[in-house]
């Protein structure tokens, strides 16, 4: 018999396996017609940053998005590329600035295309939301970590909705066709959550003019869940939310102390 000790046992725990990465796509390449003539919306400034930088940041601010692909307009890659030199950004995260399209649907699938193989979560977060707070990015996350294949953001409407018909000539009387029951709607914002694979194919599959991800998933019959969205994600559209935009900002470096 061999005097040697036995050897050690082996520890019975099964390898943690490691969390899926998150990647994060900024639309930025639209136009911004509804807020007025000017530069692309994403490079208007907003308390002296410009907006897509605030977007770039709330998307970084979540230590679970370790990459942020940002689609520019599609003549203004290099001139975003100079922008995120410009302004500091968290080290512990990759960036990728990419050339957009002309819809918001064709920018995003841009930036999906650039995405690399070893990211399995998406979120596709709009440029014009830039102040959207960081527990609301980590919500979207978890819940697709969790097993939703969709997430969005969403709040209850203040306001009643009405169906219509829509006029011919804009500012027409339109006859009111119905009053949806408020307390089944809800107004989404982003980011808006995916599972890679099932938006890659809600992109490859789906075609007319989407006006966000998630339906595009609604359309191959999967199911998409909300989790509750924050009123600082409002999407800076009109001259009037640049305005409620640069409040919320002031307010939080009050708060903040500088
Ligand atoms: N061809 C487009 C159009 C829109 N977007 C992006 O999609 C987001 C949401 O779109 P929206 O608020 O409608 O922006 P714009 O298209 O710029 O606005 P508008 O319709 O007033 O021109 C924005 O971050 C915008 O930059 C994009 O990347 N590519
Ligand atoms: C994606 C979106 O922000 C969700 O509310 C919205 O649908 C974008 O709409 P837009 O008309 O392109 O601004």
């Amino acid at each position: 018999m061999s005097d040697d000790p036995l050897p050690a046992p082996e520890p019975n725990t099964v390898p943690a396996r490691p969390a899926p990465r998150t990647a994060a796509v900024i639309p930025a390449a639209g136009r911004g017609v509804r807020l007025g003539p000017g530069a692309p919306k994403a490079l208007r400034a907003l308390g002296g940053t410009p907006m897509l930088v605030h977007a770039i940041r709330a998307m970084a601010d979540s230590r679970a998005v370790s990459l942020v692909v940002v689609v520019a307009p599609p003549d203004g890659a290099a001139e975003v590329k100079t922008l995120l030199d410009a302004h500091a950004l968290p080290e512990r995260t990759d960036f990728l600035v990419v050339p957009g399209g002309d819809t918001r649907q064709e920018s995003v699938r841009a930036g999906l295309e650039a995405l690399p193989e070893d990211y399995d979560i998406v979120l596709v977060h709009d440029a014009a939301r830039p102040l959207v707070p960081v527990d609301t990015v980590d919500a979207v996350i978890e819940a697709v970590r969790d097993g939703a294949v969709a997430v969005v953001p969403a709040l209850p409407l203040a306001d009643t909705v009405k169906e219509v018909e829509p006029a011919a000539e804009p500012g027409a009387p339109e006859p009111v066709l119905a009053t949806p029951d408020r307390s089944r709607l809800r107004a989404v914002q982003t980011p808006q959550g995916f599972d890679r694979a099932t938006l890659v194919r809600a992109h490859e599959t789906v075609t007319g003019n989407a006006t966000d991800d998630a339906s595009m998933v609604e359309q191959l019959g999967l199911t998409v869940v909300t989790v509750p969205g924050h009123e600082e994600a409002f999407k800076v559209t009109r001259p009037l939310d640049m305005v409620l935009a640069e409040a919320v900002l002031a307010r939080r470096r009050l708060n903040d102390g500088f």
